[in-house]
């Protein structure tokens, strides 16, 4: 049995897709009256046109879906550690799949670290990469990284996660895999102000460009392999959201760009991210140019031509 956490747009389709190709699934949100809702339409608002198959078993029931073997954790990245916390089980020895992509703001954690902290003793793992959950739910072919330190725990995981249309590659760079899933939607979102306030198509190749050499280099601190950065989780995820407008972060940027107001309820993790890089990159003195930029800008310290400004306003320097 799995169980997904978080019923949104990505648990839901994850949850649909491993239904699909015959696994037994338990998918968990926090509000009954929306699950109850859910399990009788089999149908969601965030995923229009989806019909959640029957091998879903739908609840409310937090302890009831903790007790599955496997753990799906989509939920977002600010709510990760509250989640966990409200389980009372121990969940010792189980394996914890982190499905969110962001670094904690609290503690400057990626999600493996906010899982052990949280539940000591269990397996987190971390599953991200480049797919838009209405492609997941829709069958649509999609590649992610399942990335888990404790290589036999990961090679489970790759074999129980993957289905006929979800390929999943296997790593034991958790960290590498994190930085690049979290780092991404903060460059999503440089890129959309960039394109949104006009600047064109080649400021967005050279700020993912740069962007690119951001999460190499955090990674790389952080004890990342470089080759993880170029894979699924980093360049990957990077050319997908900084290029799309079925990207939240990337509309979100653009609306900051084009001074226009966005519907504060959506989730945009690259916000409380790039506060939390801002932070970590300031602790370990590290060149963090643009993740800083976004920081000020979501935050609204500094306005889209300033931004633009202090990144054109830098040392010329080799590359
Ligand atoms: N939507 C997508 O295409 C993809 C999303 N992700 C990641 O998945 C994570 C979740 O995003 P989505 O499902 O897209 O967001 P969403 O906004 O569709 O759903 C978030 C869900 O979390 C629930 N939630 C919020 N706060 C909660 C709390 N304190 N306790 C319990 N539940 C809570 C909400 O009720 C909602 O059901 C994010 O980290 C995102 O980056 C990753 C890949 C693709
Ligand atoms: O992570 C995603 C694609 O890989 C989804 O991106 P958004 O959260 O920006 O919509």
């Amino acid at each position: 049995m799995i169980g997904v956490l978080g019923a949104g747009a990505f648990g839901t389709a994850l949850a649909v897709a491993l239904a699909r190709d015959g696994r037994q699934v338990m998918l968990w949100g926090r509000n009954e009256g929306t699950m109850a809702e859910m399990a009788r339409s089999r149908e969601t608002a965030r995923l229009p046109g989806v019909t959640l198959p029957e091998g879903i078993e739908i609840t409310a029931d937090l302890a009831r879906a903790a007790s599955a073997e496997t753990l799906l954790l989509a939920v977002p990245m600010q709510t990760l550690s509250a989640v966990l916390g409200s389980i009372e089980s121990p969940l010792e020895g189980r394996k914890l799949v982190a499905c969110c992509k962001g670094i904690d703001l609290a503690t400057g954690e990626g999600p493996s670290h906010v899982i052990a902290h949280a539940k000591p003793g269990t397996l987190p793992a971390i599953l991200t990469g480049p797919s838009f959950a209405a492609d997941i739910a829709r069958g649509l072919p999609t590649a992610l990284t399942l990335a888990c330190e404790d290589a036999e725990a990961g090679l489970v995981l790759q074999h129980v996660l993957s289905t006929k249309t979800l390929r999943l590659y296997r790593s034991t760079d958790v960290t590498g895999a994190e930085v690049g899933g979290a780092l991404k939607n903060v460059m999503a979102i440089a890129c959309g102000a960039c394109i949104g306030a006009g600047f064109g198509d080649s400021a967005r190749a050279a700020l993912m460009t740069r962007g690119f050499a951001e999460m190499t280099r955090l990674a790389v601190h952080l004890g990342a392999k470089p080759e993880t950065v170029t894979g699924l989780s980093g360049l990957g995820d990077l050319a997908l959201t900084c290029t799309s407008e079925l990207s939240r972060n990337y509309r979100y940027g653009l609306a900051l760009g084009r001074a226009e107001g966005f519907d504060p309820s959506v989730t945009v993790e690259g916000a409380a991210t790039a506060r939390a890089v801002a932070a970590l990159a300031e602790r370990e003195a590290l060149a963090m140019p643009v993740s800083g930029v976004v920081a000020a800008l979501t935050e609204g310290k500094v306005t889209i031509s300033e931004a633009l400004d202090e990144l054109l306003s830098r040392p010329l320097k080799e590359e």
